[in-house]
């Protein structure tokens, strides 16, 4: 693992490496009972590259899930646009996955069957024997040959959320997006589901939006760290730019100075958001 020069210089670089998310203007307000608007996010802006990996960090309510949920199609933005590869978004696709904290998978069927339903509903020209093998070949990229005819409730907590990975991966989306994705998980196991996300990610590189409570986890995947300030009306408040480069060795990165300053950096941009609002 390589790590690239840092300076301060480095922080609140916004420059990816092109624009394939953009993010322009955005708002989004919910209306209130006594008839009043109720900002959330108030003129976001973030472009992502093809394939590059972002995580999200801010306090609790910031809006984070909302930005995600408006770039999945899942809500609609108040004012401004949001576009993947120059094209409008205004409801969900399969150009966009996204993988939730509570794996949401369909307890009536099998690991394999959950998989297989995405690919049947995205890759319908698919023929079945090229199905088949894409379901085999996600479900050994997650380890989860073995458990491929087993019900969500007879695995474990990572076990699930690898098929939810697995599920989101199998059809080829252009963007990954992930909400807290091992925000359920016991640190063993979310180490281990970080690391197996990265060696798909850099053997499949693809843009990536993550949310994460988790400094240490967003320095270890991501490429850039976007920090938001506290809500309401929040925004995007600072962009930091992760110096190493990929395959990253967790261990070495966390003894470098480099990182010590990212993590603090990053720490303290919490700690006065957080100061603000006490
Ligand atoms: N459908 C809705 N109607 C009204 N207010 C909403 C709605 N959805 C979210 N909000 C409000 O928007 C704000 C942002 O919520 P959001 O879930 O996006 O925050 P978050 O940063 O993801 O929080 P957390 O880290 O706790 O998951 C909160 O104040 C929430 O109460």
């Amino acid at each position: 693992m390589k790590s690239t020069s840092f300076s301060e210089d480095n922080y609140n670089i916004a420059t990816p490496r092109s624009e394939f998310l953009e993010i322009e203007n955005l708002v989004k307000a919910y209306p209130t009972p006594e008839g009043k608007k109720f900002v959330v996010l108030d003129n976001v802006n973030l472009s992502i590259g093809e394939d590059e990996y972002i995580s999200v960090i801010g306090h609790s309510g910031c809006g984070k899930s909302t930005l995600l949920k408006i770039v999945a199609g899942l809500e609609k933005a108040t004012s401004g646009s949001v576009r993947l590869d120059g094209k409008q978004i205004n409801k969900p696709g399969a150009e966009r996955m996204m993988v939730f904290q509570n794996y949401s998978l369909l307890p009536w069927l099998t690991v394999r069957e959950n998989i297989r339903l995405a690919v049947d509903e995205v890759l319908k020209n698919a023929s079945r024997p090229e199905k088949i093998s894409i379901v085999n070949e996600h479900l050994a990229m997650v380890n989860l040959t073995a458990a491929a005819d087993k019900y969500p409730d007879e695995i474990s907590g990572g076990m699930k959320q690898r098929v939810g990975i697995a599920r989101a991966i199998a059809i080829r989306p252009k963007m990954l997006l992930m909400d807290e994705p091992f925000g359920a998980l016991d640190a063993l196991t979310r180490g281990k589901l970080q690391r197996q996300v990265l060696d798909i990610w850099e053997n499949h590189r693809q843009a990536v939006m993550m949310i994460t409570h988790d400094v240490d986890e967003a320095i270890y995947m991501s490429d850039r760290i976007v920090l938001m300030t506290n809500g309401p009306a929040a925004n995007i408040g600072e962009i930091l730019k992760v110096p190493f480069e990929h395959p990253r060795d967790r261990a070495a990165m966390r003894n470098s100075k480099e990182y010590f300053e990212l993590r603090n950096h990053a720490l303290n941009f919490l700690d006065r958001y957080f100061t603000q609002d006490e």
